[in-house]
């Protein structure tokens, strides 16, 4: 973490977790979501980005309770920002719940379009935003581009792996990770998501690892937002998605009002990624 970089937790975070009985539901209605998902769009069944992250992780566990192992295909797609260990991670989920899986190297792809790109991509640039934020969107794109060709050529539909903090904060690449056709966790807190991976038998060392985009060597979602998901998330359910106000939040959470303000904005901010391109309305010459 830099050092400039300080993640703040409140002093009494809010307590999201769900009972077993509240679990057992969320599993069933989310195998059940992705058994109507698949069927409705007459798909032979489902392929999904696999980053040795606990979203893909138990995204992949409920895919494959739903549709069976032989429905379900992974793809890992390490680059030159993955790490090794994140990169194993993912073969051994694919290994574990006994899926096929391709390792497709994208490195070469990404290179291509830097090389095609007319203007300094020298690698000091690279590493300096605004061009680093564009290079790691367009490896997140490359995995898009890559979902969907499997998608079209064995009749599947591509599995998003977006959580509800992630979605309401803007946190994903827009067409990137964005890009999919149904977000079967997406409803749930990222503290959700955790909770929910153990409760379906999810390593421990993966349920607890620390979140990363990976669009960047040592990139953490945490210090990127400037908070942590504890915060965020209950900054999210009293506030953006709750009834409480900015003040009530404030004394509710022991959190600063700069805190919150900060989430209000990535949430505002951010309402073009959860829409539909709007076109100007009809003209009726
Ligand atoms: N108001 C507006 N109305 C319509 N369009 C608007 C807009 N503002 C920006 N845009 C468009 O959106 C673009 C910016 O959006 P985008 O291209 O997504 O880029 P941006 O939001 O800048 O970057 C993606 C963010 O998501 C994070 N991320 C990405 C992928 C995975 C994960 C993860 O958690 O694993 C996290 C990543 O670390 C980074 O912070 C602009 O260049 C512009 O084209
Ligand atoms: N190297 C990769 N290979 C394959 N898919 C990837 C890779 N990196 C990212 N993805 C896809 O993009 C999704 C979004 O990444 P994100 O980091 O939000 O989720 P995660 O890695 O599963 O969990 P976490 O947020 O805890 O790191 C992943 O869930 C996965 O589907
Ligand atoms: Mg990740």
């Amino acid at each position: 973490m830099s050092e400039e970089s300080v993640i703040l937790e409140p002093s009494a975070p809010l307590d999201l977790r769900l009972s077993e009985s509240e679990l057992a539901a969320t599993r069933e209605h989310v195998v059940s979501f992705v058994q109507r998902t698949v069927d409705r769009a007459g798909a032979d069944g489902a392929v999904l980005g696999l980053s040795g992250g606990i979203d893909s992780t138990l995204t992949a566990h409920l895919a494959v309770e739903a549709l069976g192992p032989d429905a379900v295909h992974g793809l890992v797609m390490p680059s030159e920002v993955n790490t090794a260990d994140n990169m194993s991670d993912a073969e051994r989920v694919a290994r574990d719940l006994d899926i096929e899986y391709d390792v497709i190297d994208i490195g070469p792809i990404f290179d291509a379009f830097v090389a095609a790109f007319p203007g300094d991509t020298s690698d000091d640039r690279l590493e300096t935003d605004p061009l680093r934020t564009a290079a790691g969107n367009v490896r997140v794109r490359i995995r898009a581009v890559l979902d969907y060709f499997v998608a079209n050529a064995e009749n599947r539909i591509v599995l998003g792996t977006g959580n509800r903090s992630e979605a309401l904060t803007g946190y994903f690449t827009k067409y990137g990770d964005g890009a999919v056709d149904c977000h079967p966790i997406g409803n749930l807190y990222k503290q959700q998501v955790r909770q929910l991976a153990t409760h379906v038998g999810v390593d421990d060392d993966l349920v607890t690892k620390t979140p990363s985009a990976e669009m960047w060597l040592g990139q953490t979602d945490e210090e990127e937002m400037g908070l942590g998901y504890d915060t965020l998330d209950a900054i999210l359910a009293l506030h953006v998605d709750g009834p409480l106000s900015r003040d009530a939040t404030v004394r509710a959470l022991d959190v600063t009002a700069e805190q919150v303000d900060h989430v209000v904005d990535l949430y505002e901010t951010s309402a073009h990624k959860r829409a539909m391109p709007p076109s100007p309305d009809p003209l009726h010459l």
